[in-house]
């Protein structure tokens, strides 16, 4: 085992960092702190952590006794949303400090949501507006959702049952969600307590939907149980769904993923903005903690997007504008179709799933996509505004 040579000291405390070799500038953040050694996440072992003070992980991680017990960690942060992958209840036993990135990559699962819309009503010869969508959990990604599709025009239905009305918009039962033409789900996966998670989502729940319904899950794979949803597919021609995260990934199975509309390998969080904008608050998390200065900012690295600017014109229908707009920043066939032509050479299937994540190309998040919409089209531009756009009247 090679060892990293710590050469920060902070109170006679050596500094010593292990991360995850996908997270992205990590070595621009962290290293004026000491050596960092980069580590596959997914076959982490204690022993790897023998000398280190700080580990920094993807959701790929189990992060618990098991792997810490033992080892002088002082410090866990994870660069992503769930925290599903990590034992808090230990990490405070053991008086571990931990930070998680909420939000950090919101967006970007926000713009394939969208995008599989987009999808979603080319095949059934629909708009954004004919539609009515339930979502399942309004916190950072399912609020920022229901934001964008009700000043869509999109008539929005939400549960939750820990959230406000008053903050988060009007609330109804889980129930009245699935009775919309596509419920999206948005929630942890929680294993216990009062509402758990694993499972919100099987046979019962899927014969509440419509005939012809739609479910997205770009949560957590076993959010939705996955023998009961393939079940229900097959029993169910007209209805459809669109998976980003599978329950057993990542092992994948590939009679799901064939009859799903739209199948990709947990990216819908993959923006480059929402990848880095996770490493940057895991590194702020650190600052606090250790009491070391923050001299980093996310801005000094972020390049300029690659697609600067579409141009619409005054003919241009509306329905047709959004929806080249929203495929211009993200196209989700690509990723589906990546997937599927991957999966048919694959020998092993486990290693092909996370071979499609460490290689994905990042992309850029909707806001970082200008759009040029001449000045008397003002429906247009309030169109593309409300899905995120930076809209530039021309
Ligand atoms: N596919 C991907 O690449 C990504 C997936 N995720 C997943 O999406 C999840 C949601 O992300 P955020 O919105 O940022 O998390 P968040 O923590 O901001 O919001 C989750 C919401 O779900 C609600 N909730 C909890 N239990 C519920 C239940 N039984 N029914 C309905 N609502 C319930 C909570 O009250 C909360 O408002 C994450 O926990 C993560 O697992 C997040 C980022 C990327
Ligand atoms: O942030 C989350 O939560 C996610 O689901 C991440 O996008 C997952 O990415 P990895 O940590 O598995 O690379």
């Amino acid at each position: 085992m090679t060892k990293c040579r710590p050469v920060f000291q902070l109170d006679n405390t050596l500094v010593r960092i292990a991360a995850d070799e996908n997270i992205p500038l990590v070595d621009s953040f962290f290293s004026e702190f000491g050596e960092i050694r980069r580590l596959n996440g997914r076959s982490l072992t204690a022993d790897q952590l023998a000398d280190t003070d700080i580990l920094l992980v993807r959701s790929v991680t189990a992060v618990d006794e098991t792997l810490l017990k033992g080892t002088p960690v002082k410090f866990v942060g994870t660069a992503t949303i769930g925290t599903d992958h990590i034992d808090l209840d230990y990490l405070q036993r053991a008086n571990i400090g931990f930070a998680s990135a909420p939000g950090c990559n919101a967006q970007a699962v926000v713009d394939y949501v969208l995008s599989s819309l987009s999808v979603l009503i080319d095949v059934r010869g629909v708009s954004f507006a004919d539609l009515s969508v339930g979502i399942v959990g309004v916190g950072n990604v399912g609020l920022c959702l229901r934001r964008r599709l009700e000043e869509m025009g999109v008539d929005v239905v939400a549960t939750d049952p820990f959230k406000d009305p008053a903050v988060v918009g009007p609330l109804t039962s889980l129930e009245e969600v699935l009775k919309a033409d596509v419920v999206s789900l948005h929630t942890p996966l929680v294993n216990d307590g009062e509402c758990p998670t694993r499972h919100l989502m099987g046979a019962e729940q899927l014969l509440q939907m419509k005939q012809n319904a739609c479910l997205i899950n770009s949560s957590r794979g076993a959010v939705v149980n996955n023998a009961e949803l393939l079940a229900h597919l097959r029993s169910h021609n007209d209805f459809e769904a669109i998976l980003d995260v599978w329950e057993k990934e990542p092992h994948l199975d590939l009679a799901l993923m064939h009859r799903c509309m739209l199948a990709t390998p947990h990216i819908a969080g993959y923006s480059l903005d929402g990848k880095m904008r996770g490493t940057e608050m895991i590194y702020q998390a650190v600052c606090e903690y250790f009491g070391l200065p923050m001299r980093r900012k996310l801005g000094q690295f972020l390049p300029e997007p690659g697609i600067r600017r579409v141009n619409f014109s005054d003919q241009v229908p509306l329905n047709q504008a959004l929806r080249t707009a929203i495929r211009a920043a993200y196209e989700v066939r690509v990723d589906d179709g990546k997937m599927r032509s991957a999966m048919s050479r694959a020998e092993d299937v486990k290693q092909t799933f996370d071979q499609l994540r460490r290689d994905y190309p990042l992309r850029r998040d909707i806001p970082t996509m200008k759009v040029g919409v001449p000045a008397k089209c003002v429906d247009l531009q309030q169109l593309l505004a409300s899905a995120g756009f930076a809209v530039r009247t021309k």
